[in-house]
């Protein structure tokens, strides 16, 4: 199963950019023997449409042109929270029910289009607060190490 993250606004070079990368190629060195691949990012530029509608219209197009078929998971803070080891559960069962990919987004400064959310496969929160794109980022690509951690049973994760 693939998985990718697609996400508005630009991440500039530097520490944030690194610990993405080397959190998802981690990811991608435990996955492999799970099934579980790709860990690909798609940045995509913020809309410069008149209006917030408008400009949610337009990323949600480029989201939806750049994620390949599959489940789509959008980051929000008004979503579901789950456990590290739900979510990795989460993970397993989608691979195990042969679906073959999942498409994570991530909103830009006005957020996720509503009608993007709401087709959703599963909305994500990672607390009621709400964080910068970038740190939802590195939150999202360590969460997902630390499922392929938690499914091959690494010391990495060390849960209750
Ligand atoms: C700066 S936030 C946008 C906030 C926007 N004003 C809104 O109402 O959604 C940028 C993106 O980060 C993600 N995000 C921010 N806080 C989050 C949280 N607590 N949980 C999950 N995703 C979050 C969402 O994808 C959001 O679209």
């Amino acid at each position: 199963m693939r998985i990718s993250i697609a996400a508005i606004g630009r991440m500039k070079t530097g520490p944030e950019r690194e610990l993405v990368a080397r959190y998802l190629e981690r990811a991608q060195g435990a996955g492999k023997p799970l099934a579980l691949t790709g860990f690909d990012v798609f940045e995509l530029s913020e809309s410069r449409a008149g209006s917030a509608a408008a400009r949610k219209t337009e990323e949600a197009k480029a989201i939806r042109a750049a994620l390949p078929d599959g489940l789509v998971v959008a980051l929000d803070e008004r979503g579901k929270s789950l456990a590290s080891e739900a979510f990795a559960n989460q993970l397993a069962r989608w691979r195990d029910d042969g679906r073959a990919a999942i498409g994570f987004v991530i909103g830009g400064a006005d957020g996720i289009d509503p009608d993007l959310v709401r087709a959703a496969d599963l909305t994500l929160s990672f607390s009621p607060m709400v964080w910068p794109h970038q740190l939802v980022r590195i939150m999202l690509a360590e969460q997902l190490y630390r499922a392929t951690t938690i499914l091959s049973g690494h010391p990495y994760h060390r849960g209750d």
